[in-house]
């Protein structure tokens, strides 16, 4: 298990390196280019720029989340070739520089979707949280006013000039069912994996968040019967997953557990969390704690550390504990709660192999 963290960059994140270095474990920075456009391609000298920033704190920069897919690709049109060519050079700029997974999702134009971004939880922290209710009956419009004016970062997937055409985009995603959508992935994926295989870079698509179609759109990485389906596409070892455990378990039926049984071999990087998880299909994120949600964390750590897992895994989306003021979901106190909760059960687990010595 080699630990990383998330950060959005200098000038971008309330959470600085020099933080994160006293976070006992981590190994690596989980970074990318944020301000650039989705779809452009991300040059060598500013790839140079970042990953020499962050490794003169002494971690390695082998993680990036992520690489955005530009709508046009997801939508199948007719420019989908000029930036499936730019994304290709991207991650021959990133396998020049060292990257070895590239974290991406394919999520019709929002990205992980909540309706409070500062939920009161009773411990008397705030937390992400989705009502579903909510969420059936809202305006895409309102939601993107919760989440747009949560922080003063913009956050990944909700770029201001993809959220003025919002009416423009659900216009065009009415003729994309998820049969077209599996069919815009599989184009993408028989043109780039070639390209990340001959760099050796692992294309680790990120479950969607939640794991079921919101506002109509369709959304296809969901549960293990997507996992197959991607495998029948292309058994290309650089054809790989994210395993995020608060996503994809965001759904009950998606046992994450038999997940990482069955897909940590597949899963270069993932994403640990707990969710918990209403009757009514509501669910707010908790600490990393397996009783404080409803993930088997303890389980699934138990999974991976049987398998001997050397995967890139991050605490993920954390309460906002201790007064912090930072980006929703993305703060320092809570996040490295989670690591020492998940650095304490490998070493248990990692104990229990030799016999109590570890
Ligand atoms: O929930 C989060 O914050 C992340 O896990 C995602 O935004 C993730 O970075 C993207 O979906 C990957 O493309």
């Amino acid at each position: 298990m080699n630990i990383t963290f998330r950060w959005y960059g200098k000038d971008n994140d309330t959470v600085t390196l020099e933080h994160i270095k006293q976070i006992p474990g981590v190994k690596g920075i989980v970074w990318a280019l944020h301000q650039k456009p989705v779809g452009e391609v991300w040059e060598k000298e500013e790839i140079k720029e970042e990953i020499e920033y962050i490794q003169s704190f002494g971690f390695h920069t082998d993680v990036v989340e992520s690489v955005n897919v530009h709508e046009s690709i997801k939508l199948g049109n007719e420019d989908r070739m000029i930036y499936i060519e730019k994304y290709k050079e991207t991650i021959r700029n990133l396998s020049e520089a060292g990257v070895k997974v590239i974290c991406y999702n394919f999520m019709p134009i929002f990205d992980w979707t909540r309706t409070e971004m500062f939920h009161p939880l009773d411990d008397g922290s705030t937390a992400l949280f989705y009502e579903k209710a909510k969420v059936d009956t809202l305006e895409p419009q309102d939601l993107i006013r919760t989440v747009t004016e949560a922080s003063d970062l913009t956050l990944p997937g909700w770029e201001p000039e993809k959220m003025d055409r919002i009416s423009e985009l659900f216009e065009a995603y009415k003729t994309v069912d998820e049969e077209q959508l599996w069919a815009n992935l599989e184009i993408f994926l028989k043109e780039i994996l070639p390209v990340a295989e001959a760099c050796g870079i692992k294309m680790a698509i990120h479950p969607d968040d939640p794991p079921w179609s919101i506002f109509g759109l369709p959304r296809i990485i969901t549960g293990e019967s997507s996992y197959e389906k991607l495998i029948s596409i292309s058994d290309s070892p650089s054809n790989a997953f994210t395993m995020c455990t608060g996503s994809m378990g965001a759904n009950p039926e998606n046992d994450m557990v038999q997940v990482a049984k069955k897909y940590a071999n597949r899963s270069p990087f993932s994403h640990i969390r707990n969710v918990k998880i209403y009757e009514n299909g509501d669910f707010v994120e908790t600490s990393h704690h397996t009783q404080d949600g409803s993930i088997n964390i303890q389980g699934v750590v138990e999974e991976l550390n049987k398998q001997n897992y050397t995967g890139y895994v991050r605490p993920d989306h954390g309460r906002h504990i201790w007064g912090e003021d930072c980006r929703p979901g993305y703060g320092l106190y809570d996040r490295a709660l989670g690591i020492m909760y998940l650095l304490g059960l490998w070493d248990a687990y990692e104990a229990g192999k030799s016999g109590g010595k570890s």
